[in-house]
């Protein structure tokens, strides 16, 4: 069985390459930007057609925040746009497609962990382009999953974690926004959720698809927290100042409350992601290793 993952060099991608590297019966394919650019009209259908996969994973995104604030219309090509085309390239093939979306097409209310029937209401571009996207897959092609996931982490690519390691060594305090709270994720957990999906639909169960879903790390936290327990576990003396957004400006409004709960996708497949302390772990005790 063949699955094709798009966005190559992203972290999701790269935590599907290592998870599912050896797995018994599974081909993985992965599509370079170049091979399969989004931004391109066309580039995917062609692409995939020429691969002719029994499942798609579509892990490409336009995922600059802030910069979409300037580039709406190039992250609405990738993220909404070309997720509809790669779905549909999926559709033609017979293929069915897992679509990744984001926490960010949520408008930050609430204070219990959102459910998937919660009204969407993006604050900023890189959400609306998303939540396009999750549209335009959907229509594309009926044999769907789509996963929201959040607050992405790996030794991959560029992440919170690496940014705040980085700025540990720069710096003796960090302010960090603490109105803000979310549901960090490992992207290497993610993509064991992923693979075990895929592997479920490979063998022909197909219960629990044509839906959405959230996939994302177990428990909450701030970013200010979130932080912290990075620290904590890099064993860094460097002092977390919690801080309001109003004191941290960014050119993306980010929603204040995007606690995303599992227990949809637990309910239809009896799987989930741990919590999100201990999905940490590893990946912090990699970055340190590396310096
Ligand atoms: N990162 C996060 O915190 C979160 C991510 N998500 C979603 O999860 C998915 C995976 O995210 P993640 O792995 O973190 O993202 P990354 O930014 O790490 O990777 C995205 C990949 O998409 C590629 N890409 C960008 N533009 C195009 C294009 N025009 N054509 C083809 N490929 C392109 C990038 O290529 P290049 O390497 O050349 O830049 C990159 O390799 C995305 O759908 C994202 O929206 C959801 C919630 C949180
Ligand atoms: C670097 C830094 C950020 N912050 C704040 C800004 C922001 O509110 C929050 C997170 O900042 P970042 O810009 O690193 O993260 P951001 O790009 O907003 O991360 C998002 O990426 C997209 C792709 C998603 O889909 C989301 O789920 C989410 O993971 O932390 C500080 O308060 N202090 C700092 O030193």
């Amino acid at each position: 069985m063949k699955i094709l993952v798009t966005g190559r060099d992203g972290q999701v991608a790269r935590s599907l390459a290592e998870r599912g590297a050896g797995l018994a019966g599974v081909e993985l394919v992965f599509a370079a930007r170049p091979d399969c650019d989004l931004a391109e009209p066309g580039s995917a259908a062609a692409y995939v057609a020429t691969v002719k996969p029994d499942l798609v994973v579509n892990a490409a995104a336009y995922t600059a925040v802030d910069k979409a604030e300037t580039e709406e219309a190039l992250a609405y090509r990738v993220n909404a746009e070309g997720a509809g085309e790669v779905a549909a390239a999926a559709a033609a093939v017979g293929a069915p497609v897992i679509h990744l979306s984001t926490d960010y097409v949520y408008d930050g209310s609430g204070d219990a962990p959102l459910t998937e029937d919660r009204a969407i209401a993006p604050l900023g571009a890189y959400g609306r382009t998303k939540a396009s996207g999750e549209d335009q897959v959907r229509t594309a092609n009926p044999d769907h999953l789509i996963l929201r996931t959040a607050w992405v982490h790996s030794p991959f690519g560029h992440n919170f974690v690496k940014t705040m390691l980085r700025l540990s060594a720069e710096r003796d305090e960090l302010s960090v926004v603490a109105d803000q709270r979310g549901s960090p994720t490992s992207a290497l957990d993610l993509a064991g959720v992923i693979l075990a999906l895929a592997e479920r639909r490979l063998g022909g169960d197909a219960r629990g698809w044509g839906e959405t879903y959230h996939a994302a790390g177990a428990g909450e936290a701030s970013w200010a927290e979130f932080a912290a327990e990075i620290m904590r576990q890099a064993g860094a003396t460097i002092q977390i100042r919690p801080i309001a957004t109003a004191d941290y400006p960014t050119p993306a409004r980010r929603p204040a409350w995007s606690v995303l709960s599992g227990a949809k996708l637990r309910g239809a497949f009896g799987i989930g992601l741990g919590d999100w302390e201990e999905a940490l772990l590893p990946v912090v005790a990699r970055l340190v290793g590396e310096r």
